[in-house]
């Protein structure tokens, strides 16, 4: 029989968790996941993993056909029976025995259920078939129940059962057409990805494209979206919904317009996922994010209730919805649990062992559109409402000898932005074919405070697209010999 008690007790089994509960065993702690579902959560079956294989197929076709000599191997489409025989491999099926064999290797005890706090400490766990199992918490309870896709109330939508992101990255057809409500990273990806596999696709944003990055992002992938045939409507709303008799869906927008398609897909954002959580028995609300502080305690409520036991990690607290930000927060809430725990010592400064400091000024983000859109840290607009006395420094990547010889007709941008006070970076952003990869250069710059006259000495390889780095110093000035640290 399984123990009743733990050192850690997490609820919720997705990316999130299995960081926090890996490192408190890490750190000599017991620790149980409790999980309604799949073991790993969202973004191995329904988001990141399914949805990036589906995107793959057509930003591969699509690479090919810039290169004169591939292009013409490449006349067909996409296959797409064998499309989404390689999503359902990278899915894992839907079957998460692998991550099963990963608990038990990592010392982690699972439950199947549905958690619900019930006092201090303790978790109730409701099994499928109705039993309950009660657990207490030593130490800690993690809540990392993630977010669910929020449906906008349009008359009729519910009634023509769209999809959310779950059943777009699931799907086992590709629909001869598609609609998709909302302009984020979702709706941005999913046009890419259905276009790409030959559906015929309608985005329908109530503002732009893409508009938390600096605007050329959206700008950028809104005009190769519509050179690769999706209808990409702006500024213009869904207002009704109906189902036609010969069994489409019609869309009824705000300019009085029609949009009629196969199917639906709702891309309006997130809810996170703390109703039926049991919070409400120690004095929070349910149905909001979870506020948190650094270490990734939940602030709020009384403390005599709350204390220092209840950690919420991941999209359930609205920090930053992104698997790696997820787990970036669970390393730092597992070892401050175990600190904590231990009796050791909290390293809880800004930057600190225990903190999730980066969330608020060095979050990287890749969008995986065709041009991708990769951004760290600040926008300009960010960068100007915290303050700061900043320079821009914008770049083509066409311009580059690495984007010549990676695609004809390259379309891209890089931007940086730069604290003018300590001359490091504060934000970047690349948009073009094959930049994700630039990103995790201008996250240590970021992170690491590098001072610009040191980046001068970071001699990027000829020729790729990193030589963009090189061009943007050059733009920013060098440092002069005479040991004046101004640069010019
Ligand atoms: C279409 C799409 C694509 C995405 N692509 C990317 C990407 O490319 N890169 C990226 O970084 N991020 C991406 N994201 C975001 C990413 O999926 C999430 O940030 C990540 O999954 C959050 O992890 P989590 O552990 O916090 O929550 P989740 O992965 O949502 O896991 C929560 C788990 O808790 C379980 N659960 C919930 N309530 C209970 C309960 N009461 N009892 C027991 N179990 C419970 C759920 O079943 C689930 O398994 C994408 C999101 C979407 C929707
Ligand atoms: N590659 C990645 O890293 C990746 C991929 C997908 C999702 N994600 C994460 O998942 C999260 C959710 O993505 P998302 O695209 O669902 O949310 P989002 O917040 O990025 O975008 C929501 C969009 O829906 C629009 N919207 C909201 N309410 C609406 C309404 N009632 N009618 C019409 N439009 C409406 C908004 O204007 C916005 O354009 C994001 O925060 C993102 O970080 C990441």
């Amino acid at each position: 029989m399984q123990p009743q008690n733990y050192d850690l007790i997490v609820i919720g089994g997705g990316s999130s968790a299995e960081n926090v509960a890996d490192r408190a065993v890490q750190g000599g702690l017991t620790a149980l996941i409790v999980e309604s579902e799949l073991v790993g959560g969202e973004c191995s079956y329904w988001a990141c993993m399914p949805s990036k294989a589906l995107i793959r197929v057509g930003t591969a076709l699509s690479a090919a056909r810039r290169v004169p000599g591939a292009a013409e191997a490449v006349q067909t489409g996409p296959h797409v029976a064998a499309a989404l025989s390689r999503r359902d491999t990278i899915a894992n099926a839907w079957s998460d025995s692998g991550q099963l064999r990963w608990l038990a290797s990592a010392g982690i005890d699972l439950l199947r259920g549905h958690g619900r706090l019930s006092g201090v400490r303790e978790v109730t766990v409701t099994a499928k078939d109705g039993s309950t199992t009660v657990l207490t918490a030593n130490h800690a309870v993690a809540l990392c129940t993630g977010s669910a896709a929020l449906l906008p109330s349009i008359p009729g939508l519910a009634e023509s059962a769209p999809w959310t992101s779950r059943e777009a990255t699931s799907a086992h057809q590709v629909p001869a057409s598609l609609a998709i409500i909302g302009g984020g990273v979702v709706a941005a990806e999913m046009a890419t990805a259905y276009s790409g596999l030959g559906a015929s696709v309608t985005l329908i944003a109530r503002s732009g494209l893409l508009t938390r990055f600096e605007p050329f992002a959206g700008e950028l992938v809104t005009n190769a979206l519509r050179e690769s045939g999706v209808t990409v409507l702006t500024d213009v709303t869904t207002t009704q919904a109906s189902r036609t008799s010969a069994g489409e869906v019609q869309l009824r927008l705000s300019d009085g317009s029609d949009v009629t398609t196969t199917k639906v897909l709702v891309a309006t954002g997130r809810a996170p996922r703390t109703t039926d959580l049991g919070l409400e028995t120690i004095g929070l609300p349910g149905g909001d994010w979870l506020g948190v502080d650094d270490t990734l305690l939940v602030q709020g409520g009384s403390p005599d209730l709350t204390g220092a036991w209840l950690y919420a990690i991941g999209d359930v607290n609205g920090r930053a919805l992104l698997t790696h930000q997820g787990k970036y927060q669970a390393r730092a809430a597992g070892d401050v649990i175990a600190a904590r725990a231990n009796g050791t010592r909290v390293d809880d400064a800004p930057w600190g062992t225990h903190v999730a400091t980066a969330d608020h000024s060095a979050v990287p983000q890749v969008t995986f559109t065709d041009p991708e859109v990769a951004s760290v840290g600040l926008t300009v607009a960010d960068a100007e409402i915290a303050g700061y006395r900043i320079r821009v420094l914008d770049y083509d990547l066409s311009w580059l000898g690495g984007s010549t010889v990676l695609a004809d007709g390259y379309v891209g941008h890089a931007r940086i932005v730069v604290d003018e006070e300590r001359h490091v970076l504060l934000g970047a952003t690349f948009v073009g074919q094959d930049v994700a990869e630039l990103l995790h250069a201008a996250t240590i710059a970021i992170v690491g405070e590098v001072p610009l006259e040191r980046l001068w000495h970071a001699v990027p390889s000829y020729p790729t697209l990193s030589e963009v780095w090189l061009r943007l110093l050059e733009e920013y000035g060098r440092p002069m010999p005479d040991g004046d640290n101004g640069l010019r």
